[in-house]
């Protein structure tokens, strides 16, 4: 899943309603909706309706800090729905949208509109539109380093004990040497979400 981010931020409703999907019409094909919800557990903010809708919109995907429900029906859709965790309860009149297209936090990672939103089913990255080529050179370094490492693997290791195989295919030089290459962009860890997973 990339795609750039379409921000949303909800509370929970008071003397102003509103519900989960009252900003979806201005989404974008492409765009990956990125949900702050504040973390919350109890209401979520997602579900196969809307998965539907997305899927007919071609959006690429939704980001949740926060639950989704309906997993089995998105998960039938094949869309990508990475959140913290799901549950049965409606998030329908139970929260307003406040902002779209805001800077948000997702699990405490800053998100704004546009930047890049890139997962999978090990978790998602923010990366800043101006350090894409930075992060995708540093990714094509890191992938290249690993195939070798999987040619060497699949080909079978001659009798080397893995972790001096590892060492053989220089995956510690590589990575030291990408890293001194880019020390801010590993320092900076650009946005790593741990804690979503695919649902
Ligand atoms: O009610 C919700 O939280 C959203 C929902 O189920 C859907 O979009 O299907
Ligand atoms: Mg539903």
């Amino acid at each position: 899943m990339v795609g750039p981010a379409f921000t949303v931020k909800y509370v929970p409703i008071g003397e102003h309603k509103g519900t989960v999907g009252d900003y979806i019409d201005d989404c974008k094909a492409g765009d990956v909706i990125v949900l702050n919800n504040a973390g919350r557990t109890t209401c979520p903010v997602w579900g196969d309706i809307l998965t539907y809708v997305a899927t007919a919109k071609g959006i690429t995907g939704t980001v949740i800090d926060g639950v989704c429900r309906d997993v089995d029906g998105s998960r039938e859709l094949g869309y990508p729905m990475l959140s913290r965790w799901h549950n049965m309860v409606t998030g329908k009149d139970r929260v307003m949208v406040q902002s779209v297209n805001e800077t948000v936090a997702i699990s405490d990672i800053q998100v704004r509109p546009g930047d890049l939103i890139v997962g999978d089913e090990s978790g998602v990255l923010v990366i800043p539109r101006n350090r894409a080529d930075e992060v995708l050179a540093f990714a094509k370094e890191i992938d290249a380093t690993e195939r070798l490492i999987f040619n060497k693997v699949k080909n079978g290791v001659h009798g080397e004990r893995l972790a001096k195989s590892t060492v053989t295919m220089n995956y510690k030089e590589a990575m030291s040497k990408a890293i001194k290459k880019n020390p801010q962009l590993f320092n900076e860890q650009l946005g790593i979400l741990l804690h979503l997973s695919q649902n």
